[in-house]
């Protein structure tokens, strides 16, 4: 299976005769990248993220690649005759989870989203928050190989904002695609390999250095033997202060999974210490890119 997502010269129009929303649109969305998507209202991000999840086919071109592909799509419908817990269970047996492991994994996502205590509350009674978090959940329960966000943040309270972003973190860390549009323009600022504008039906890729407040960061100092260099996640900047001393400074988003790797490496890193600080300005020579 290609793993990679490639869109060639495509359009879409809504109507036989209407209005191109987007046409001549080239674009690989390869394993492991987190892509932005931009544009002021209406311009067509809506309608690139749904080609790329293939809930919608394009009117003229070619959409190639087969990820496994999950997507929280701008309006989740919500009026399902469902508990959280029960849809849950039910598309992780959809993905292949026996009955036992999508109960446990539906759990588990509930719980990690603050949707625990409402896990067995009917989907129509749901707030627009509470449901989000399952919008959320579904698409990351499938552990998708491209994972396609459509303004998932909006809706969530603060820690389900951070669960999310660090829940985008463990996807790229995982090999796995990660395509976003969000209102805000600090949102994983600073960590996309990539940002695209949509304009007058066409995408641009954004060359100009992102102006957005780049940050919250975590610094971590560990020790290991000295011939050894500590795993890294995308964007850490790594700085040996003394032999077998390591400083990464990485952002917030991601300090989850680098405690991780960090810890799950044999042997183990000692951690010394966990610090989150104010955005530092990391040039990008000194990112370390995986
Ligand atoms: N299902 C549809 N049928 C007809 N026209 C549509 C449909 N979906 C989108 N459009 C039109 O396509 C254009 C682009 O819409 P789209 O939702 O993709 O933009 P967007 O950039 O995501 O907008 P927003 O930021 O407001 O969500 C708009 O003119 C919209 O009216």
């Amino acid at each position: 299976m290609q793993r990679a997502l490639r869109l060639d010269d495509v359009g879409r129009r809504y109507t036989i005769r209407g209005p191109w929303v987007l046409r001549g649109i080239d674009l690989t969305i390869n394993a492991g990248e987190l892509i932005r998507v931009e544009g002021t209202n209406g311009t067509g991000k809506s309608t690139l993220l749904r080609l790329l999840a293939r809930t919608e086919a394009p009117t003229e071109g070619r959409v190639s690649g087969r990820p496994r592909t999950a997507y929280v799509p701008e309006r989740f419908p919500s009026a399902l005759p469902f508990t959280p817990v029960g849809y849950l269970t039910h598309l992780g047996t959809v993905h292949g989870l026996t009955r036992a492991a999508a109960a446990r994994a539906a759990d588990d996502w509930l719980t990690r989203f603050g949707a625990a205590p409402y896990a067995r509350t009917p989907m129509t009674q749901l707030s627009k928050g509470s449901s989000q978090k399952v919008a959320v959940a579904q698409a990351l329960l499938a552990e998708p190989e491209l994972l396609v966000l459509d303004e998932a943040w909006t809706g969530l309270d603060t820690e389900a904002r951070g669960e999310l972003e660090r829940a985008v973190a463990e996807r790229t860390a995982a090999g796995g695609a990660v395509v976003f549009v969000d209102h805000d323009p600090s949102r994983l600022a600073g960590v996309p390999d990539a940002t695209y504008r949509v304009h007058d039906g066409t995408l641009n890729r954004r060359t100009e250095q992102v102006t957005s407040p780049v940050g919250p960061y975590v610094v971590v100092e560990v020790q290991g033997p000295p011939d050894r260099r500590p795993p890294t996640v995308p964007h850490t900047r790594a700085e040996e202060p003394t032999p077998g001393t390591y400083r990464l400074t990485v952002p917030a988003s991601h300090s989850d999974v680098l405690l991780r790797d960090l810890l799950a490496a044999r042997p183990p890193w000692h951690v010394l210490s966990v610090i989150r600080a104010d955005a530092p300005h990391i040039p990008h020579d000194q990112e370390d890119h995986r």
